[in-house]
């Protein structure tokens, strides 16, 4: 049974924690080591006053605190934790018995601040976390949403590699750049141990890290960043895991619209130090730490291993190029090999098919997962050129048709081409003013974490879409049965002038 003394220690504890932390970040700060931020435990809100739950507002549950089980106090079956709502204190029946507010407490998991290879700083477990366990709530300073696009943008210009911004409802984001709980420093992973949820404390919504699963001390603590990448670097995710997705916020628009990497002149990108993995099997559950025996661990060496001892095992690492990361959306590939000497192949579209399948990816998305979020800021000159010319794998090559036509003997062949290549180009533009017209919708929804994009509009969406591989299908279709079917017009001759030229076969009708 849990005492008023007892309660006393877990604060103590809770105060030396706080001023631990405070002192590494002093510490850091006068040594000028990074990282260099100023640690705070409770949101910041820099554009309005924190909301005062008012009397009516309160939502009290219905435990009765009983002795012999430790759970009536506000535990799984407490009305309060079914809603992730945080109960309120001089509230709950349970009075000092309820466990229903741990962010109001900071009854945080014990972790340790480390230095990882090739991602910067990174948090570990620094005891045995449970499944489902509140381990820490992400802190910084709540600012709006456009206030949130004007710093990414800012950082990006001032060249910050790390992004510390996270959504936390339609319109506001958090900012742990400057100000933050430890939080902060958890990486991303694609098969992370840990996860995002949001509470409703005392009237505001919260976002805490919680365990995925069971997590053994000396376990480095990942989430899922899942976040809108609008804009600024592309960072390619060192996780390790055999689902990994290859970049930070692999599905989000600014990842398929972008086209930089960070790591192409960072040191701390630098490929070769990252050890390599070959199997599912020999893949650690974190990339830098192997699940621990907690009873051999000891943090101090560890820390000490990692800064100092940290010589890569391996020297290579097998980096998925960006060509070959798959986008999601439909595309269409046309393999069409009809001449060696003419470029057939327009580059023009790639823009056009690279949005589109970022749509395509966006009304797939549900965006409730999501949490990170960078503003639109536009690519340095510098970024821009050292990417420049890559081809995504999604953005498939098109076929140039009036190319083709021009190859063919046949003027009816000719006709046909260039009559199905009007029709993809018209149904490719009906797909992009529907685009502009339901454009403010989308983004609305996407800035929504809790939801995702109407129904409508993405039917409207998929049919545009639909029409338009429809009028592609006729057109590569009607090239391939031309080239099968038509001979060519020898190489340096005129184009025929009309269908009955000396090398021209009957064109295959219908
Ligand atoms: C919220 S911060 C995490 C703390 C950060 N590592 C640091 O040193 O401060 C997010 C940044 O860490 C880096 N990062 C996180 N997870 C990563 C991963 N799986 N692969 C590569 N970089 C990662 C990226 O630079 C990202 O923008």
């Amino acid at each position: 049974m849990e005492s008023e003394a007892d309660h006393t220690h877990c604060e103590i504890d809770q105060i030396e924690e706080h001023c631990a932390r405070q002192l590494l970040c002093l510490t850091e700060q006068r040594t000028g080591e990074e990282p260099r931020y100023t640690h705070i435990e409770q949101n910041e809100f820099l554009h309005r006053r924190p909301k005062t739950l008012a009397e009516e507002d309160i939502a009290i549950c219905e435990c009765k605190y009983d002795e012999n089980d430790p759970e009536s106090a506000c535990g799984e079956r407490c009305l309060n934790v079914i809603t992730n709502t945080e109960c309120t204190p001089g509230h709950c029946p349970c009075g000092v018995y309820c466990k229903n507010q741990r962010f109001q407490k900071c009854e945080y998991a014990k972790t340790k601040l480390f230095k990882t290879e090739g991602c910067g700083w990174g948090l570990l477990a620094n005891e045995n976390i449970k499944a489902g366990q509140f381990i820490i709530e992400y802190c910084g300073e709540v600012i709006t949403w456009k206030e949130a696009k004007q710093r990414s943008h800012t950082y990006e210009i001032q060249g910050l590699r790390d992004a510390f911004i996270i959504s936390l409802n339609a319109s506001e984001s958090i900012d742990a750049t400057e100000k933050g709980s430890v939080a902060r420093f958890i990486n991303h992973s694609c098969q992370p141990n840990c996860e995002t949820r949001k509470w409703n404390v005392l009237g505001e919504i919260r976002v805490g890290i919680f365990a995925k699963q069971d997590i053994l001390a000396g376990t480095e603590l990942a989430y899922d960043y899942n976040f809108e990448w609008y804009g600024g670097a592309k960072v390619r995710c060192l996780c390790g895991a055999s689902s990994c997705s290859g970049f930070l916020g692999a599905k989000s628009r600014g990842f398929q619209e972008d086209t930089y990497l960070w790591e192409d002149d960072d040191d701390r990108y630098s490929v070769e130090k990252i050890p390599l993995y070959d199997s599912a099997e020999d893949e650690p559950l974190s990339r830098l730490f192997k699940a621990v025996n907690s009873s051999e661990f000891d943090v101090a060496e560890m820390m000490v291993n990692v800064n100092v001892d940290s010589e890569p095992q391996s020297t290579a690492l097998v980096v998925q190029s960006l060509d070959s990361v798959p986008m999601e959306g439909v595309v269409m590939e046309v393999k069409t090999e009809v001449s060696e000497e003419r470029k057939l192949y327009s580059e023009n579209n790639q823009l056009a098919i690279s949005k589109k399948n970022a749509m395509i990816s966006r009304i797939r998305s549900n965006t409730a997962g999501r949490n990170y979020h960078i503003g639109s800021g536009s690519m340095s000159n510098k970024r821009s050129k050292q990417y420049n010319g890559k081809l995504k794998h999604g953005a498939q090559k098109q076929v140039d048709a009036k190319c083709v036509a021009a190859l063919l003997a046949s003027k009816e062949a000719q006709e046909e081409i260039l009559n199905y290549e009007r029709m993809k180009n018209n149904a490719a533009t009906h797909l992009e003013s529907l685009y502009n017209e339901i454009r403010p919708a989308i983004e609305e929804h996407e800035r929504d974490s809790q939801d995702s994009v109407a129904t409508s509009v993405a039917e409207k969406w998929i049919e545009a879409c639909c029409l338009k591989l429809k009028a592609e299908f006729d057109l590569y279709s009607s090239i391939v049965k031309s080239i099968a079917c038509t001979p060519r017009r020898p190489f340096g001759q005129a184009e025929p002038s009309d269908g009955n030229t000396e090398n021209e076969i009957k064109y295959l009708q219908n």
